[in-house]
């Protein structure tokens, strides 16, 4: 990439946890000014910053420019770029949280899972650049401050609805100083369906079988089949919605998810450790896409029924709807 980084940018994290905490540091390792939003672990990084291990780019302790209770306690002006890397979950009100830290240029970036995410963010910010984004990586939280990056860390994004800036190629090049490989691609949408391929598919399937990890799933025929069925749906959907997916994408998947070592999904360690499920946005958008394009959907509309079932056990064991803990 020949472009110059942003090395001066200003960067706000509204949601530092494992995605953003990682690439917060990665920004900051390049020369930004970097800052973060922060809820349940504020006191331990306003005091200690982020630890941050990594066999893959070396393990570091990421100390934020400013470590914020809230976005509008972000001082010195506007960010240039404000990273939305909360989960998205019902009760989780990402607009509000980033009105406060706005500035008329600030550049709004999503890192977050999920298929047809940002409607709501651009109907809500109408003139500003939006970037949206998608992780390949396995980075999590192993304790509070603690992030253990395991595997991966390339990031796909572009504009949304399309295209692909001057501003999102600086911020890759500032992310590719800092250590990771960006792909830029004017189809951002397209990129999520591509992504939704394997988490509308997996993600689920490993909550359904409590927990499963990819070996499992793929262990025998019948995994197997259900996973290329569930993909093939999702397939269609994407194209009714004018996003075709290449037609060997779900072999590739499948043969790529064998040979890389067992892996539990996000999904897979919040339904174990009894936090919000993105089920809504990463298989419910599929579906319903599903529903308004006409497109017949039986393995995914049993995925998702399931999952439902799971969710409101969950919620009635913790007592009241929405209750799995944050
Ligand atoms: N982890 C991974 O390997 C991958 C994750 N992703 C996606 O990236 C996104 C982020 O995931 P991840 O980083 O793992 O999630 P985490 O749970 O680790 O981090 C989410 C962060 O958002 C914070 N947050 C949530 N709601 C609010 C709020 N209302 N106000 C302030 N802060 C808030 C949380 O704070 P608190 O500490 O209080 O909960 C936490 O710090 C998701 O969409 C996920 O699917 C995509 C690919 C891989
Ligand atoms: C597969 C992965 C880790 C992306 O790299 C993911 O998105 C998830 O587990 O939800």
């Amino acid at each position: 990439m020949n472009t110059i980084p942003d090395s001066k940018a200003r960067v706000l994290i509204l949601g530092a946890g494992a995605i953003g905490s990682f690439y917060g540091s990665l920004l900051d390792a390049a020369g930004a000014d970097v800052s973060v939003v922060c809820r349940s672990e504020y006191d331990i990084v306003s005091n200690s910053g982020f630890s941050i291990t990594s066999r893959k780019l070396g393990d570091r302790v990421f100390h934020p420019a400013q470590t914020l209770r809230s976005a509008s306690d972000y001082r010195g002006g506007a960010p240039d770029y404000l990273v939305v890397s909360v989960k998205v979950v019902e009760g989780t009100d990402r607009a509000a949280l980033i009105r406060p830290a706005l500035g008329p240029d600030t550049v709004i970036v999503l890192i977050e899972n999920g298929v047809e995410i940002e409607a709501e963010i651009a109907e809500a910010f109408p003139g500003h650049e939006l970037i949206s984004a998608l992780a390949f990586v396995q980075v999590a939280r192993t304790a509070p401050g603690k992030v253990a990056h395991y595997a991966y860390g390339d990031l796909t994004f572009g504009n949304y609805p399309s295209g692909v800036s001057e501003r999102a190629r600086r911020f890759a090049a500032l992310l590719e100083a800092g250590g990771i490989r960006c792909t830029l691609t004017e189809k951002v949408s397209t990129a999520r369906w591509h992504k939704c391929m394997w988490n509308g598919v997996f993600n689920p399937i490993s909550v359904l079988g409590n927990a499963l990890d990819t070996g499992h799933i793929l262990g025998g025929a019948e995994g197997e089949a259900l996973v290329r069925s569930a993909m093939q749906e999702v397939a269609a959907v994407a194209a009714a919605a004018g996003h075709p997916l290449p037609e060997q994408l779900a072999g590739q998947l499948v043969e790529g998810t064998r040979k890389a070592p067992p892996y539990k999904t996000s999904m897979a360690l919040d339904y174990e450790n009894r936090r919000p499920m993105e089920t809504e946005v990463i298989l419910g958008n599929a579906v319903r896409a599903g529903r308004r394009e006409g497109v017949a959907i039986p393995v995914l509309e049993s995925l998702y029924a399931l999952m439902k079932m799971v969710e409101r056990k969950l919620e009635s064991e913790a007592g009241s709807p929405g209750a799995v803990s944050p």
